[in-house]
């Protein structure tokens, strides 16, 4: 069995190999070589120590940059690759990182610390595939399993749960039974992760193709670090424009969206604020008055705590907020809000107005899918004709206005303003003479 591998890592390998050492590719740069996908980073391990690997690389790039575990980068050719000794792991007190590391003289110790049989394999050109686990099987079974036991495993590195689910989402792997028992039983553990890098494996997880399964199944380690969404599950609405529960219905919403970061986040959260305001009317339908506000105070909350940026943050906000858009199909009326949102948030609320109508329904109601169609219609025929939608774009600026004889300040930025919402109404052309006229009578109904 032959693996391609860049030029850089395969002088690298042989580079420690000319010196005696043995040298292998490892961990998921194999897995994604096996699977035919372009690893994006290579990892080499190797019996040499790092002061070994250090002068082995003196004319490189070299970075020691994890020297306490064996870590050294090397830059070459602009690709970074990262040569960790072989290492067994001592206890792991923070549930995280192991408190120290031995290093070992074997490839099978440094395999059997790894999190899944599918990360577990290294490669090298002279020697093939290391394979000890049966992690070529696991992989050509599209299997997730953990190398050893899973509990242990988990218990050592509590943010293996989220890979887990995360490695699932993406390849669209089933997860072994044993495997899957101990990531519900220690998902608690995840409490103690930082909430960067949980917010980094929840983004990849909530891109997966294949999220939707991992979601539904597992709502109990996803509530450990969203509680928000425990009330959630099975939580029936009782309402007609709905056939699931609202856990469900807020996977099958992510699940219809494009796979971009804050779009996916923004489904899962987008009606969380629920179960907080829901009331049952004496007819049994249920309403939830004023649960987009309380959903985008819950998200942001969310947000914060998961360490989001500022503009992540708002971004999703936005769309959460404003997740129930329905407007009438008029120039104006769009035009308006194309001038609020940009146009960029506008299409995406558009996606968001889609996913959240697909996800309500097995059958999504056909009349407001195609309100949505024509909404966007709209817009798009807007933006095509050159709609003017900032201020920036309107055919007066403020030097023109106090010509007319208007004093700068902050009614400079009104009359401005007054002008475009003309322009967005349809009130008046975006032509000079027709602003200049205008803002001249707006000035004189102020005085
Ligand atoms: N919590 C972790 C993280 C990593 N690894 C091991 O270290 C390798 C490299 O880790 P990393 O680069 O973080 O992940 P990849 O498996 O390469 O996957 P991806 O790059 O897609 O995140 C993994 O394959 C696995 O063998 C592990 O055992 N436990």
């Amino acid at each position: 069995m032959t693996l391609s591998l860049p030029s850089p890592v395969a002088e690298a390998l042989e580079t420690l190999t000319r010196r005696g050492f043995e040298a292998y590719a490892v961990g998921g740069c194999v897995r994604d070589a096996l699977l035919g996908k372009e690893p994006h980073d290579w990892d080499i391990t190797t019996s040499a120590h790092p002061e070994q690997v250090l002068s082995c690389f003196g004319g490189d790039m070299v970075i020691p940059t994890g020297l306490k575990h064996g870590t050294v980068t090397v830059h070459r050719a602009g690709v970074p690759i990262e040569i960790t000794t072989y290492r067994t792991d001592g206890s792991y007190s923070d549930n995280r990182h192991p408190d120290y590391v031995v290093f070992s003289e074997r490839l099978e110790d440094d395999l059997a610390r790894r999190d899944f049989t599918v990360n577990a394999m290294a490669y090298a050109p002279r020697r093939g595939l290391v394979d000890c686990f049966g992690g070529r099987e696991d992989l050509e079974a599209r299997v997730l399993r953990c190398v050893g036991d899973s509990r242990r495993r988990f218990a050592e590195d509590a943010l293996r749960i989220l890979r887990l689910l995360r490695f699932s989402s993406v390849l669209g792997f089933s997860i072994e039974e044993q495997t899957g028992a101990a990531a519900r039983e220690l998902g608690f553990l995840l409490k103690n992760v930082a909430a960067e890098r949980v917010r980094e494996e929840l983004l990849r997880l909530l891109c997966g193709e294949h999220c939707l399964g991992v979601l539904l199944s597992f709502p109990g380690v996803l509530g450990v670090i969203l509680p928000e969404l425990l009330p959630c599950v099975g939580f029936d609405q009782h309402n007609p424009h709905h056939d699931f529960d609202l856990y469900t219905h807020l996977a099958r919403a992510v699940s219809f969206i494009p796979p971009r970061p804050s779009e996916r986040m923004a489904m899962l959260l987008h009606d969380i604020g629920k179960p907080r305001c829901y009331t049952q009317s004496s007819d049994g339908v249920g309403h939830c008055y004023g649960h987009g506000e309380i959903s985008a105070g819950m998200a942001g909350d969310i947000l914060a705590r998961l360490r989001f940026s500022n503009a992540q943050r708002e971004e999703i906000l936005t769309l959460i907020s404003h997740h129930d858009l329905c407007l009438p199909a008029q120039p104006k009326v769009i035009r308006r809000w194309l001038s609020r949102l940009g146009p960029e948030t506008f299409f995406q609320l558009m996606d968001v107005r889609r996913a959240d109508l697909h996800s309500q329904r097995r059958v999504p109601d056909p009349q407001r899918l195609a309100m949505v169609d024509e909404m966007e219609a709209c817009a798009r025929a807007e933006l095509q004709s050159g709609a003017c939608l900032t201020l920036k774009s309107l055919a007066v600026h403020g030097a023109d206005l106090i010509a007319l004889g208007m004093t700068p300040g902050p009614g400079l930025g009104e009359l401005l303003r007054a002008l475009l919402d003309g322009v967005l109404d349809g009130r008046w052309p975006n032509e000079r003479p027709a602003l200049l006229s205008a803002a001249q009578s707006l000035m004189k109904d102020d005085q």
